[in-house]
């Protein structure tokens, strides 16, 4: 069985060595393979990372020989040696969040086909600049590539020798957890599937190409997906970065240029989306699982679907789900949603995106949304919340360096005295740097005090987001160096790269606070691996505050131990940084003790072997639910059963089960005389007890039932009992509560209800009913239902009550009495009432639950348990609906199949 991980790029990719690229080493006019050039000079903080790969010419086949232990293939000091088999499990170092890098921007890796050539007039007057280019380039300045795309280009890459690296794009976190689960022995065989994460066309229909995805599958498990430039452009910076990205981060452009309802890009998402899908379904072996992760890929599991109804899918959505208001706007809402739905069970980080998703679908689908998932037509998929982690083993292990040592002595060197506040961030307005470095402006303005022995480092990240927003930066950044800098310090120190990963462990760990000022964020799991570098065992400074944003994931896993943050009150940010700074030392320790567990418990090992584990256990569920296989229920095992029992329960449904369904908002005006015949003879046999279930106010049962003596009856769903014999109900549900959320849900149920000419309110005593079946315009009387439903749902949680779209009408009940909780009280009373010396365990030795509703299904379930804990010892739940059901039975001859069963029973008197 192989695990299949997809997520948009591989943990690998290729780089090119091209003719004529100056040996590495150039930088300081040395040649020495594998060497990092910059480790030849002094080193100095914060040295840009040369972006050229310099090295000799070597074939695909013969691995270079690395020199530095601590360097990758692409000469970054990137990557832990393979020193032992543990060592080797412990796979890429790289900090868990990770930047994304332009998509074809690199020197040493084919242009993108995706962008016509520029016209040659633009070419020939940029040859001066790219000579200057490239001269820069020379001395280890990088530069953005300026060589247009030609068919010599396409030839050079064709040819030119190439290697498998470690790629710098892609999620850093999934990664770090897929290996630790391997390492751990929680994840048996896994393949990943992505694609390279550079622009591929050049190299289409070449042998070079075929090398490359064959070495990636032969020797790193990886199955390359291939896309045109065009569609991977479109699909990535167009459709993800201009529409999904920010839109899945609460920030809808309302300005005239704003994408977000556009949807031109959409075709190129499709494709992209349809390519993994394709992938996928051509490697898939019956047992395998098919993992799919993050926005990029929202369609593939329906796409998966599609062509393998029986795959196991799980679907892991990294970054945030936004509430359904801000997700209705995308114009491609319902195909997304569908997508996503492909899938068996849907994760999310934390428990708001999993409400945000339900009430989306609920709303937009009009699914019916419960705790555990949605239910679909045909099938149920499960939803859940689990944070992502880090691994903290690998961590350690990299942090344990001694070129980690090594930068933490240069930092504490170069800022003795000084408390350093540091950030990595990505340059995008959802990460929210511009609002950190205002208020950190802020606090240098009203703490003059603090001016001159504090710094903050912020490594800002390149993003694909081309925006005013970088020059805004660097210029709060240069006001406030030029307002407070001197020849000895610089209260800003803003690096526009990245820096390596061992002088980011440095950095986490010379700290005094970390600032993380998201305007939203999935998860953060920057700040994780901060508590975990403040340990103090490699002798650094402990303890150090968090200053974290209350809209990323990570804030609801902390429980307020961080400081948090809203980061648009630059005050509140600009005081957060005072109280992390003045803060004693005991309460730090006690803050950082609870952040520090929190860590330890939610790590990325866990995340990953628990989201298998429950992706299996929902796809059993499933299945069996699934099942047609589900048995039509024996006439002669009931016959059987009946017999050899003597203290007999039958709980039955009333609409739709022992009358066909009538009009729902009005009294039935005629008696339905067989079923009361029906029960009447069953109950000539005293060994026989019976209660109807319903939906329906007391007293019209009441009505109904006035002549079936010794009945008994469940009203309004399980809010209100009667016991057989008795002429009192009683009102299970509290009244005070009941009579509270009716006055909310009444005025939300009127204001949609003066939008829908032709719809009405039946108010029950323990539900409402907006009915809109005889609505004059249907359609338009739909979606203002599913709009009511969620705004209840949103605006009444706490209330404990939930608004459920049905056909034709909206049920708004209250969610902890229900058919279920009612059968468990009559079952509980009968049990009270046994004889004492009774030595029976179960006051019933059969039970026959009959219904064909939603409601009906918790009744099954809890029926079941007691047949498979053996206290009762006939249990029989027979189903009539054809959806998924927890019945062990179905009748498909409805009403009448039923009637004429317990007819038959009736007989054996
Ligand atoms: O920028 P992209 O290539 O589109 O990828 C989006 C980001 O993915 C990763 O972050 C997301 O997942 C993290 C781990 O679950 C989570 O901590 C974070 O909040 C999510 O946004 C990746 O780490 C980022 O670098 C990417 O930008």
């Amino acid at each position: 069985m192989t695990v299949f991980i997809a997520s948009l790029f591989l943990p690998k990719t290729v780089h090119f060595t091209l003719p004529g690229t100056p040996p590495r080493g150039s930088l300081s006019g040395k040649s020495r393979p594998g060497d990092r050039p910059i480790l030849e000079k002094t080193p100095t903080l914060f040295q840009p990372q040369p972006q050229l790969n310099i090295t000799p010419p070597h074939t695909p086949t013969e691995e270079h020989k690395r020199v530095d232990p601590f360097t990758n293939e692409d000469g970054l000091r990137v990557q832990l040696p393979p020193l032992d088999t543990t060592a080797k499990a412990l796979g890429t170092g790289a900090p868990a969040d990770r930047g994304s890098p332009t998509w074809g921007a690199r020197p040493d890796q084919p242009m993108s086909r995706a962008n016509s050539p520029p016209p040659p007039s633009l070419i020939d007057s940029n040859r001066t600049l790219q000579q200057k280019a490239r001269e820069m380039g020379r001395q280890g300045i990088t530069q953005p590539r300026t060589l247009p795309r030609s068919d010599s280009h396409d030839r050079v890459f064709a040819h030119a020798n190439w290697r498998v690296v470690s790629a710098d794009q892609g999620n850093g976190g999934l990664r770090n957890a897929a290996e630790a689960a391997a390492r751990e022995g929680k994840l048996g065989d896994y393949t990943w599937v992505g694609t390279l994460g550079m622009p591929t066309e050049a190299l289409q229909g070449t042998q070079q190409l075929q090398d490359i995805e064959d070495r990636l599958a032969t020797e790193h498990d990886m199955l390359s997906v291939f896309c045109s430039d065009k569609d991977f452009d479109g699909h990535y910076s167009h459709f993800c970065k201009q529409i999904l990205w920010p839109v899945f981060h609460y920030q809808i452009p309302d300005n005239p240029k704003s994408k977000a309802y556009e949807d031109h890009s959409w075709k190129y998402y499709v494709n992209v989306n349809q390519a993994f899908a394709d992938k996928i379904v051509k490697n898939w072996k019956r047992g395998d699982v098919v993992w799919v992760h993050d926005y990029h890929l929202l369609l593939v599991p329906g796409m998966v679907r599609k062509k393998l109804p029986d795959a196991k899918i799980g679907f892991f959505l990294h970054v945030a789900f936004p509430s359904s208001e801000v997700f209705r706007c995308l114009a491609v809402r319902k195909q997304l949603l569908e997508g996503m739905l492909g899938a068996n069970l849907i994760g999310f980080q934390i428990h708001e995106y999993t409400r945000h998703f339900l009430q989306t679908c609920s709303r937009l689908l009009s699914a019916e949304a419960t705790p555990d998932g949605l239910q679909l037509e045909d099938r149920f998929v499960d939803v859940v919340s689990l944070p992502i982690g880090i691994d903290p083993v690998s961590l350690s292990q990299h942090r344990d360096e001694s070129e980690v040592k090594k930068w933490i002595n240069i930092m504490r060197e170069r800022y003795a005295g000084k408390k350093l506040i540091v950030a990595r961030d990505k340059l995008d307005h959802v990460r929210g740097v511009r609002q950190k470095l205002l208020s950190y402006e802020l606090f240098l303005n009203k703490n003059p005090e603090w001016r001159d022995n504090i710094v903050l480092i912020q490594v800002a990240l390149s993003t694909s987001e081309k925006s005013e927003l970088d020059a805004t930066v660097s210029d709060i950044v240069t006001r406030v160096n030029s307002s407070w800098a001197n020849l000895a310090y610089q209260p800003v120190v803003y690096l526009k790269q990245d820096i390596d990963y061992a002088q980011y462990l440095a950095l986490l760990s010379i700290a005094d606070a970390l600032m993380i000022t998201s305007q939203r964020e999935g998860m953060n799991l920057t700040s994780h691996e901060y508590l975990f570098c403040q340990d103090g065992k490699i002798g650094e400074k402990k303890h150090g505050s968090l200053i974290l944003s209350e809209f990323t994931g990570t804030s609801s896993l902390f429980g307020g131990n961080e400081l948090s943050v809203n980061p648009w009150d630059y005050r509140a940010c600009a005081d957060a940084i005072k109280t992390a700074l003045e803060m004693g030392d005991e309460e730090k320790e006690r803050r950082w003790n609870k952040l520090y567990e929190a860590v330890n418990h939610h790590t990325g090992s866990h995340w990953f072997s628990e989201l298998g584990s429950r992706l299996d256990r929902v796809y059993e569920e499933q299945h069996r639910r699934d099942q047609t296989s589900v048995p039509r229920l024996s006439m002669s095992t009931l016959i059987q059963q009946y017999k050899r029992t003597e203290r007999r329960l039958f709980i039955l449904d009333f609409e739709g089960t022992l009358v066909s369904w009538g009009p729902v908002n009005q009294i039935i005006p005629v008696s339905p005389q067989r079923t009361l015949d029906v029960l009447n003879d069953l109950l000539l046999d005293d060994r026989n007890t019976i209660y109807v279930m319903s939906g329906r106010r007391p007293e019209e049962l009441d009505r109904l039932f006035r002549r079936v003596p010794n009945l008994g009856l469940i009203a309004e769903n399980g809010c209100f009992l009667k016991d057989c014999g008795s002429s009192t109900w009683i009102e299970m549900a509290d009244s005070d509560q009941i009579r509270t959320w009716k006055e909310s849900v009444k005025n939300i149920l009127t204001y949609y209800l003066e939008r829908t000419p032709g719809a009405e309110i039946e108010d029950r005593r323990c539900s409402l009913i907006f009915h809109y079946k005889s609505a004059e315009d249907y359609e338009a009387a739909m979606r203002q239902a599913t709009d009511c439903a969620s705004h209840i749902n949103d605006a009444c949680e706490e209330q404990r009550v939930h608004a459920i779209p049905l056909d034709g009408c909206v049920l708004v009940e209250p969610i902890d009495w229900t058919k279920s909780t009612a059968a468990q009280k009559i079952f509980a009373d009968l049990r009270a009432h046994m004889a004492p010396d009774i030595t029976h365990k179960s006051p019933v030795d059969f039970l026959m639950v009959v219904g064909d509703g939603r409601e009906d299904e918790k009744v099954f379930k809890w029926a079941n348990t007691l047949g498979e804990e053996k206290v009762v010892q006939e249990v029989v739940t027979v189903s009539l609906g054809i959806r998924n059901t927890e019945a062990t039975a179905t009748l498909t001859q409805g009403v009448s199949g039923v009637l004429m069963a317990l007819q038959k029973l009736a007989q054996y008197v």
